[in-house]
């Protein structure tokens, strides 16, 4: 998984994004999310840049890299409860998340004071009731709150984010990270800190939304009891 790019100066059309953000297949695919979720994507493409949130090399491909790619966690998470989004950054995944599963508690974990205030204000802007931004390292959770799920993207090599965001995850819980084709090669690195955590083995799957846009890698893995 790229991270998300820092400013390089550079201006790039944000034309293709529009095109795709506004194209049937998104539209079909977020269904009743879509007013909600073009507005994340428009408020990101209005104001990600200038707060320094997003790369300016990003700006064309906010639905196909951040957005859609954020939103192919969604059929892996738990049916109900509760997920911590670690590093959430500008939002991504946990604003996704948020926007297209209202049922479910979303808490933002991200230590960046102008990445929080602008998760606080776009949970208030887009009347997001089911969203808590929380204001730290993960580490500094530890003990305070478990999660159902935890999700994570672009923030950490496996093995570091076991250590860092399975002790947010309730005993039965699960771990489910965006992660990039290579992850299979994270995977044995990280059996130390899994089996600290009697984690069961760990699932490689793939996140499919749009036709046409590339599928994402997501690995799974399970808290042991
Ligand atoms: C490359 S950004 C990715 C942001 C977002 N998840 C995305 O994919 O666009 C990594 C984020 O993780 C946050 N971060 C770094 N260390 C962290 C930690 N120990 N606990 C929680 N967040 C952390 C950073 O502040 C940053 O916002």
């Amino acid at each position: 998984m790229d991270e998300v790019g820092e400013p390089r100066g550079e201006t790039l059309d944000a034309s293709d994004a529009e095109t795709l953000g506004t194209s049937d297949a998104v539209r079909q695919y977020f269904g009743g999310s879509y007013d909600k979720v073009a507005q994340f994507a428009a408020l990101l493409l209005e104001q990600g840049e200038l707060r320094g949130l997003i790369g300016p090399r990003e700006v064309p491909r906010i639905w196909e890299r951040h957005i859609l790619n954020s939103a192919a966690v969604v059929p892996y998470l738990p049916s109900s409860g509760s997920v911590a989004d670690i590093g959430s950054g500008a939002g991504l995944p946990g604003i996704v998340i948020a926007i297209m599963r209202p049922d479910v508690e979303v808490l933002l974990v991200e230590p960046m004071e102008r990445r929080t205030v602008w998760l606080s204000e776009v949970a208030t802007t887009l009347g997001l009731g089911n969203i808590q931004v929380k204001r730290g390292r993960a580490e500094e959770f530890h003990g305070a709150f478990e999660a159902d799920a935890v999700t994570s993207r672009a923030v950490a090599a496996l093995s570091k984010l076991v250590r860092m965001s399975m002790p947010l995850v309730r005993p039965g819980g699960e771990m489910v990270i965006l992660k990039g084709r290579n992850v299979a090669l994270e995977i044995e690195p990280a059996r130390k800190a899994l089996r600290s955590f009697r984690a069961g083995e760990p699932e490689i799957l793939e996140g499919v939304t749009v036709p046409g846009v590339e599928a994402t890698t997501i690995l799974r893995v399970r808290r042991g009891k």
